[in-house]
């Protein structure tokens, strides 16, 4: 394996943070370390990069054990929420600050500065100062200074929460189409399950610093591992008997003398979220836009098919 946690502790003042969590990814792939608040996401970023010590257990790349190296010495470089820039520096200063502390020439550090500018699009922007750039602007720089490097490792830590929605999904795709050109190995930090599914080769799901599942995005929902994952990951109705259904999988249909009643519908732009009462049960139901559009209060039978039923765990 490219890289491997085996049997990680972490404890801040005798609280242990993180219990015993292993795990690998290979060459190339993006990892995404999804969890609750305070579930312990950035101090596993920590024990990788160095910047906490770790109680108990190994860190591999490319089989060196680098559990106790200093940060500098280990080849993972770390993209933060907040985007660190020198003010004072143009864009093309701070891509090329990184470098200075590799052994180069001026002309090779030029040639990887234009050539990340390229990768990033950042042309247009390149000798204006960062202050003058929009944020979604500034973490592309930041992504670019810890790429220019070219780390072993990448850790992002949650990089895009501070941007509105259409910039994070543009950003998104735009990382992940880096990554893919430079077979660069990620591990990405996220709360949002949308980026989690969006962005992730595999999830790394952990609660109270523990491994709750490491699978693909729709393993990780279609088989969750156990409670808390199912919970976790988008929503369930519960049907009596154990068995949920999750709110895509129910069908509505118009019916003026059907026993369900909707008492909400929220308009989403490619689907509409219903809550729909029946027998005094709330039901959640996600809907395509399309075709019809149902109203508060109006009447509706409730169907799905069988093999869509989960079972509880
Ligand atoms: N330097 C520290 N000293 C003591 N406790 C800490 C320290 N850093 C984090 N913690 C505690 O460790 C736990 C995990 O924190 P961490 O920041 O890793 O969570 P997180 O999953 O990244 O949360 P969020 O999604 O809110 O950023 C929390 O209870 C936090 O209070």
């Amino acid at each position: 394996m490219f890289f491997e946690v085996k049997d990680l502790n972490k404890k801040y003042h005798h609280q242990e943070i993180i219990h015993r969590l292993s795990f690998a990814i290979d060459k190339g792939e993006i990892l995404i370390v999804l969890g609750p608040s305070g579930c312990g996401k950035s101090t596993l970023l920590s024990c990788i990069n160095g910047f906490e010590k770790v109680n108990g257990g190994q860190i591999l790349l490319e089989q060196q054990d680098i559990t106790t190296l200093p940060p500098e010495e280990r080849n993972v470089s770390t993209v933060f929420q907040t985007y660190s820039l020198f003010p004072n520096m143009t864009v093309r200063q701070n891509l090329a600050y990184g470098l200075k502390f590799q052994k180069l020439g001026k002309s090779q550090r030029d040639q990887l500065v234009n050539k990340m500018i390229s990768l990033l699009q950042l042309e247009s922007i390149a000798d204006m100062s960062v202050t003058e750039i929009s944020g979604g602007q500034q973490q592309r720089v930041a992504l670019g200074r810890s790429l220019i490097i070219r780390p072993k490792l990448l850790l992002l830590d949650e990089p895009f929460s501070n941007l509105d929605a259409n910039l994070r999904l543009r950003l998104r795709r735009e990382l992940r189409r880096v990554q893919q050109q430079l077979k660069m190995t990620m591990i990405f930090v996220t709360h949002d399950q949308q980026e989690a599914f969006a962005l992730g080769d595999k999830i790394l799901l952990i609660n109270d610093g523990r491994l709750q599942q490491l699978a693909t995005g729709t393993e990780i929902y279609d088989e969750p591992a156990n409670q808390f994952v199912l919970k976790f990951v988008g929503t369930v109705n519960w049907l009596g008997q154990s068995r949920y259904l999750r709110p895509e999988n129910i069908t509505l249909t118009p019916d003026p003398h059907g026993e369900g009643i909707i008492t909400q519908a929220v308009f989403q732009g490619p689907t509409i979220d219903y809550q729909v009462n029946l027998h005094r049960h709330t039901y959640q139901v996600t809907c395509l836009n399309r075709g019809h559009r149902f109203n508060v209060n109006e009447r509706v039978t409730i169907s799905y098919h069988e093999k869509e039923l989960g079972k509880e765990l």
